[in-house]
């Protein structure tokens, strides 16, 4: 039962007891570890060799697949959760984005609901990764649940599935935030649960500067601009409230030269999980999103999470700034407030229980982007007439209208502005 690499991390036989009760007291921290010296525990603590079952075999198998994953030990949210799913109870699990709760049910034999199908799909990676083969399957009207088969199915299917799935089952409910969903949820599905909460019931991580932009709704483009400019080379998603708004905002930027990619509910399905494939494979370092994207994935390089619209859930905040500054890493987020939003700005800071600094900009330098934003902007509304025009009538080829990638023509008809616009330009591109 030991990994080759590293025999003291994965050694079955050195179960400290004590690990799980240090845990428990440690419920509020919100410190992630999981370095040899910061977390003692052992993934022996919380998974004796008594489970799973042998005829599975999979204990050793996952002990390698953790290895191999840099996984050296439990997170503190694995550590709670673990044992008591291990005992047969049903589970809520409470922690941060981040903070390893996909692994927590990796880790055992169970059958997933997702919001989203993108994150079904991630999921699926991290079974496959810890040595499962697993069956994806989404948005099925035809249920049919094999208990040891792995199946991932939508929130708003879930009455449906908790019909035909077995009444003798153990459930394990994770969630960053504990809302009113979650808990009707709760009452539907689980059994007398245990709570294994490691994070407050609304906070976002320590490590994530989170930041506000004062800007009136006109200037929100060229704001934009003049951020994705200042912080060049990084990552980001932006959140936008519609699918329109984020196809807009992405032909806008691409004709400004910025290899941004669109992914909402209005893309076919293999074209939103290209959009994420790009963006993962950091061949595309800006994507705009829906709240499609606002849960669970789980993309590390993200440095910068920017809501162009404010979210008007302000729950939806914590999951959507949580696309940043994940397992311990540091990230960054610009919540833009118009003259319309200040009302849901308040809401969103009591929830979190903090204020937010403003994010420093020179209203003068963005001011002077306004023309050259603008004729992007009237270049982009004749595209994204196109594209309507386009699906209005039928359909030949692959149907690859729903995508920017192809729309890039536009852009070179966007004047240069000589030396001082193409160095800006090149700017934008760096790192891009
Ligand atoms: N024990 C571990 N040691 C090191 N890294 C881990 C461990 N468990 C999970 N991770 C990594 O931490 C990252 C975040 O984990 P995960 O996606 O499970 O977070 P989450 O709590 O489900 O977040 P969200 O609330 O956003 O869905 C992932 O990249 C995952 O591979």
């Amino acid at each position: 039962g030991q990994s080759a690499t590293t025999p003291s991390s994965w050694d079955h036989g050195t179960a400290r007891a004590s690990t799980h009760a240090r845990a428990a007291d440690d419920r509020t921290s919100t410190t992630w570890s999981t370095s040899g010296t910061t977390n003692e525990a052992s993934w022996s603590t919380i998974w004796p060799t008594s489970w799973p079952p042998t005829r599975f075999g999979v204990t050793d198998v996952l002990c390698e697949a953790c290895d191999q994953l840099g996984w050296k030990s439990p997170t503190k949210i694995q550590i709670e959760a673990i044992p008591v799913a291990l005992q047969g109870k049903d589970v809520i699990g409470l922690a941060e984005t981040g903070s390893g709760k996909t692994g927590a049910f990796a880790l055992l034999h169970t059958l997933v609901l997702t919001p989203t199908r993108e994150l079904a799909f991630q999921i699926s990676e991290q079974f496959e990764a810890l040595g499962s083969s697993i069956g994806v399957k989404c948005g099925t009207s035809h249920v049919n649940c094999h208990f040891y088969t792995y199946y991932y199915l939508f929130f708003y299917q879930v009455d449906k599935i908790l019909k035909v799935i077995p009444r003798e089952r153990r459930t394990f409910l994770f969630s960053a935030t504990m809302t009113k969903k979650v808990q009707k949820l709760e009452r539907a599905a689980l059994k007398d649960p245990v709570k294994c909460a490691v994070s407050t019931k609304y906070s976002t991580v320590d490590k994530l500067q989170q930041y506000y932009i004062f800007i009136p709704s006109k200037y929100k483009d060229c704001y934009l601009v003049s951020i994705l400019n200042e912080l060049a080379g990084n990552s980001f998603i932006i959140f936008c409230s519609t699918c329109n708004t984020a196809q807009r905002v992405a032909l806008l930027l691409r004709n400004l030269g910025i290899t941004a990619i669109p992914l909402h509910g209005q893309m076919s399905q293999n074209k939103r999980l290209g959009a994420l494939n790009k963006f993962k494979s950091k061949s595309r370092s800006v994507l705009l999103a829906t709240d499609v994207a606002s849960r669970g994935l789980d993309i590390p390089h993200v440095d910068c999470v920017i809501n162009y619209d404010i979210p008007t859930h302000s729950k939806d905040y914590i999951h959507r700034v949580g696309r940043t500054a994940r397992a311990g890493r540091s990230g960054k987020s610009i919540t833009f407030v118009t003259q319309y939003d200040v009302e849901l700005f308040q809401r969103i800071e009591s929830l979190i229980g903090k204020k937010l600094p403003a994010f420093p900009t020179q209203e003068e330098e963005v001011m002077m982007l306004v023309e050259r934003v603008s004729e992007a902007q009237r270049f982009a509304k004749i595209e994204m007439k196109e594209q309507g025009d386009k699906r209005k009538r039928p359909k030949r080829g692959d149907g690859d209208d729903d995508d920017t990638e192809q729309a890039t023509g536009v852009r070179k008809k966007v004047k240069g502005g000589g030396g001082g616009e193409e160095a800006w330009r090149r700017s934008l591109e760096g790192g891009r």
